[in-house]
C-alpha cells in the first residue's frame, strides 16, 4: 500500500484547521497543531511531508517555528507553507528569507490549498530522488564518498562540541585484484555487494554511516561509541565476512574472501584539531592490518 503523504495543519483557530483539514483529508493523512510548541514538538517525534504554518501565533510563532525547525537535522528539509492574512507583503518576505517554499493568503480558497500543498510535495519528492541518487553508491546501496565526507564533516564538529569519541573503520576486501582477475568483473561486483551488506547489517545504529569510500574500499563512521564494543563487532564483522564462504581460490590470505580492518577512535578537539587526523590514523591502521596477515583488525594500540 502507497502511504500518503501527512500535512502537519499549525493554526491557533481551530475554525481554521477544520477549514484545511476538509480541504485536504481525501488525498492526505492530516495532523495537526493548535501551537507552535505543539507543531515542533509533533515534527521533531516524526517529520510530517508538509506544513502548512500559521504566521501570527500567541506564544511560540510562525517565524520561530520554521527557525527551530530548521535547526532539527530530521525536519530541516520538511516544506514549510506560510498561511497569513492578505496584505502582509512584509511577512511574506521575511517568511521566504527565513526558508518558507510559499504563502497563501487567508481566507484560504481550497483549490489553491490544494494545489499548492500538490506542487511543493511534488518538487519535495523530485528533489529527495536527486539528492539520493546524489549520494548511494549503485552498486552497493550504501552511502557514497561524497556523501561521507560530508558526514564526516558534520560529525567532526558535533563530536566536537560534546567531545564524545569518533571512530573511523577502513575495510578493505583482501587481494580483490585476484579475485576480479579470477572470477572476471561481474562476479567482483556481486561479491562487492554481499560484503557491502554484511559491513551494513553489523553496524546500522541511526547515526552510523556506512559507505563505499571508493573500489574496494568501505568506511563506517561510529560517533559516541564504547570502543571496546566496537572492536568486538569489525572482529565479529571480519568473520561474519569469511562466513559468507565466497570462494576466493587465488586469495593468499585464505580460501575465501576476507577482509583487513584498521580502526582509529579520536576525539575531536581534544586529540586532533581536523578529520584527516582521523582518516589518515584509520588508513594507517589498514596498512598495519594487511602487512600483519590480512583477514583481522587493527586499531593501533592491541
Ligand atoms: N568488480 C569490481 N572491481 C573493482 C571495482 N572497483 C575497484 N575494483 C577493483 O578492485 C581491485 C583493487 O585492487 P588493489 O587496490 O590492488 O587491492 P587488492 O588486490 O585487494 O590488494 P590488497 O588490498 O593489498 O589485499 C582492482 O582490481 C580494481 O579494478 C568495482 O566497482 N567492481
Amino acid at each position: 500500500m502507497i502511504k500518503r503523504a501527512r500535512i502537519l495543519i499549525v493554526d491557533d483557530e481551530p475554525g481554521n484547521i477544520e477549514f484545511i483539514a476538509r480541504t485536504l483529508a481525501d488525498a492526505y493523512e492530516v495532523q495537526f497543531a493548535t501551537g507552535g510548541a505543539m507543531a515542533l514538538e509533533l515534527a521533531s517525534q516524526e517529520p510530517p511531508s508538509l506544513i502548512l504554518l500559521d504566521v501570527m501565533m500567541p506564544g511560540v510563532d510562525g517565524y520561530q517555528v520554521l527557525d527551530q525547525l530548521k535547526q532539527l537535522s530530521q525536519c530541516r528539509d520538511v516544506p514549510v507553507i506560510f498561511i497569513t492574512g492578505h496584505d502582509d507583503m512584509g511577512n511574506e518576505t521575511r517568511g521566504l528569507e527565513a526558508g518558507a517554499v510559499d504563502f497563501i493568503s487567508k481566507p484560504a480558497n481550497p483549490a489553491v490549498v490544494r494545489a499548492r500543498v500538490k506542487t511543493h510535495l511534488t518538487l519535495k519528492a523530485q528533489s529527495d530522488q536527486l539528492r539520493s541518487q546524489v549520494f548511494i553508491d549503485s552498486l552497493t546501496g550504501l552511502a557514497n564518498r561524497r556523501r561521507f565526507d560530508e558526514c564526516l564533516a558534520l560529525e567532526w564538529l558535533h563530536c566536537q562540541r560534546y567531545r564524545w569519541p569518533l571512530t573511523l573503520l577502513f575495510i578493505d576486501i583482501d587481494h580483490f585484484k585476484l579475485y576480479n582477475d579470477y572470477y572476471g568483473h561481474v562476479a567482483g561486483d556481486a561479491c562487492l555487494a554481499k560484503v557491502a551488506e554484511a559491513i551494513g547489517g553489523q553496524f546500522g545504529r541511526p547515526h552510523d554511516v556506512v559507505a563505499r569510500y571508493g573500489g574496494e574500499e568501505f568506511v563506517c563512521l561510529l560517533p559516541e561509541c564504547d570502543m571496546n564494543k566496537v572492536r568486538d563487532k569489525a572482529h565479529q564483522l571480519c568473520d561474519a565476512v569469511s562466513e559468507l564462504r565466497i570462494p576466493h581460490e587465488t586469495s593468499l590470505t585464505a580460501p575465501v574472501v576476507t577482509i583487513s580492518i584498521g580502526m582509529a577512535t579520536l576525539t575531536p578537539g581534544e586529540d586532533a584539531n581536523d578529520p584527516e587526523a582521523l582518516t589518515s590514523l584509520a588508513d594507517q591502521n589498514l596498512y598495519l592490518a594487511k602487512s600483519q596477515g590480512r583477514n583481522r583488525l587493527c586499531d593501533g594500540l592491541s
